[in-house]
């Protein structure tokens, strides 16, 4: 087992809803470089909830991964996950904070909103996530935003997480806009090849392209 500390940018993996091969899905996502994983499902009960998320836990921490959950912070104290995710609907920083302590990393969507993220920011996020950058197959109501948001948004000082129908192809006009995460569902776990996938995204964290802008 290595050290699980939070990674200054890489490929953020995010979990969806039921699947019989997830461990082993999560696991190709980490062999194929996935710097953070995020746990995040709204269809199953509560145990199973708790009973998936502790197996992936227990796999990030192999990994040297953290392993966030979303929305629910509960679920991320009783399991001792590294962090959590928030929206706008979810509970705030502060009950974040307080449940999970001064070393969580707590992390929230800002969408298409810069006023948001200042706010999250003085609040005390770890993270702010924008997005959907380009549309989503696995969310495709979710609110739009303008890739300027990743340039405007360089002084908060703060890791930004692009997130919405990113691909290997789209990726890395992301990171030249400033994204330290790239967030990706389908293009990662909806591909044949999970490990193949995350390294095409990995790649791009060290390709000519990836350069500030
Ligand atoms: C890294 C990251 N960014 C954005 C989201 C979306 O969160 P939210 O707006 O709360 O929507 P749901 O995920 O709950 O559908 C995320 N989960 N992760
Ligand atoms: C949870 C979420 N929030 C905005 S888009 C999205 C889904 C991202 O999934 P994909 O990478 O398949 O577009």
């Amino acid at each position: 087992m290595t050290s699980t500390s939070f990674p200054d940018r890489g490929l953020y993996v995010i979990t969806d809803g039921p699947r019989p091969d997830l461990f082993e899905a999560v696991k190709q996502a980490l062999l194929g470089g996935a710097r953070l994983v995020q746990y995040r499902d709204k269809t199953h009960d509560a145990q199973r909830r708790h009973d998936e998320a502790r197996t992936l836990l227990a796999l990030c921490r192999e990994h040297g991964v953290p392993l966030i959950i979303n929305d629910d912070i509960s679920l991320a104290r009783t399991i001792g996950a590294d962090g959590v995710h928030l929206g706008e609907t979810d509970d705030g920083i502060a009950e974040a904070r307080a449940a999970l302590g001064a070393n969580a990393i707590i992390g929230v969507s800002c969408y298409d909103s810069l006023e948001r993220a200042q706010q999250m920011t003085k609040q005390g996020a770890n993270y702010i996530a924008f997005g959907a950058f380009f549309p989503s197959p696995t969310k495709p109501l979710a609110r739009r935003a303008h890739v300027d948001l990743l340039r405007h948004s360089a002084a908060l000082g703060i890791p930004r997480v692009a997130i919405g129908g990113i691909t290997p192809d789209n990726g890395a006009s992301l990171i030249a806009a400033g994204a330290d995460y790239l967030a990706v569902i389908s293009a990662v776990f909806g591909r044949p090849d999970v490990r193949a996938a995350a390294q095409h995204f990995t790649q791009l964290y060290f390709s000519d392209r990836a350069v500030s802008s």
